[in-house]
């Protein structure tokens, strides 16, 4: 990696397939350090814009750079520095994980010597170190995302390109995949994300693009003093072990608020300043409050409201 690099900057990208228009003028930034989402209903063009960025599709019109590169002019460049991971995709069946990533290697031109140490630290990377010697034929699914992963990473790339990456995965790997992902961006790489699983994503990226219709609709910053939580009023959840208590207090204080319901009563909050204030007061006015928490993830709520009627 080199510290010039400036990650992913596309303007005004246009994709049509025929009269299909697939990404109509996506703007987007995917800085590095960072991870960035990039989400959006089914065919609002992610996939699309993806493979122009990864040097695999060459857009009709816009400004693409990848790691300070232009994929339509320096498609080596491109691809030399950025590691792409599809939604799907094949292995060969005969091969060994291993033989998989020494072959990828091969073809990024990563010197012999330096792929024994890179494959066996990629193996441990994605929990596959027992499957190195074993066809890709024996993985499951999930384990063929884990192998499509290490594969992405086998050239050191700066620039990570996965899209779909927690499909197939169960709870484990995901929460694993998050680390490595978060891991992955704090040395240096510029991450891009593309998924549906937002509440998983919530959790593991800085900003998210929304896309809708192959345009961009919102750039969000999730982490830091600009992040979205903190602006927008969104629903909580507050439960208590006496209902009666906590809405008569909510009452008392003008808190609006819905119902009691399995999962406890809805109030509609500022952002965190205002959520451990409420906390705060509850407690002190005597509610036996067991937990307060947002009722859905800061991205999702953002999604929905955004996409809603682009479907
Ligand atoms: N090769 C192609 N030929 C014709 N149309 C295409 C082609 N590739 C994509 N499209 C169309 O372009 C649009 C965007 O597709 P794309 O796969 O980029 O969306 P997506 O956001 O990745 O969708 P999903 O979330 O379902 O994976 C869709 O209407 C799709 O049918």
């Amino acid at each position: 990696m080199t510290p010039a690099d400036t990650g992913i900057v596309a303007h005004g990208v246009r994709r049509t397939f025929g009269d299909v228009v697939a990404v109509d003028s996506i703007d987007l930034e995917a800085p590095p350090g960072q991870v960035t989402a990039l989400v959006g209903p089914n065919g609002s063009g992610k996939t699309t814009l993806l493979l122009t960025l990864a040097a695999l599709l060459v857009p009709d019109s816009g400004t693409v750079s990848v790691a300070g590169f232009d994929p339509t002019v320096d498609p080596r460049a491109v691809r030399a520095r950025t590691g792409w991971m599809p939604d799907v995709f094949g292995t060969w069946d005969a091969l060994t994980c291993a033989e998989v990533l020494h072959t990828v290697s091969d073809a990024y031109r990563v010197p012999r010597p330096e792929q024994v140490e890179r494959v066996r630290d990629l193996l441990e990377l994605v929990h596959l170190v027992e499957f190195a010697d074993r066809p890709t034929t024996v993985l499951s699914r999930g384990q063929k995302q884990r192998l499509g992963l290490a594969r992405a990473l086998v050239h050191d790339p700066s620039v990570l390109l996965l899209d779909e990456p927690a499909s197939g995965l169960d709870p484990r790997s995901r929460i694993e995949l998050r680390s490595i992902v978060r891991a992955l961006a704090a040395q240096g790489r510029a991450v891009l994300v593309s998924s549906h699983v937002l509440a998983e994503l919530d959790e593991m990226v800085d900003r998210a693009v929304v896309v809708a219709q192959g345009r961009t609709v919102a750039v969000e910053t999730l982490t830091g003093p600009e992040a979205v939580a903190d602006r927008r009023p969104r629903p909580w959840l507050v439960r208590s072990l006496d209902d009666a208590r906590l809405l008569e207090t909510l009452d008392r204080r003008r808190v609006p608020h819905g119902t009691p319901e399995r999962d406890g009563v809805q109030v509609e909050l500022a952002g965190d300043h205002d959520a451990a204030e409420l906390l705060a007061t509850l407690v002190r006015d005597g509610v036996p409050v067991v937990s307060l928490h947002p009722a859905a993830g800061v991205l999702e709520q953002v999604y929905l409201e955004l996409t809603e009627d682009r479907r």
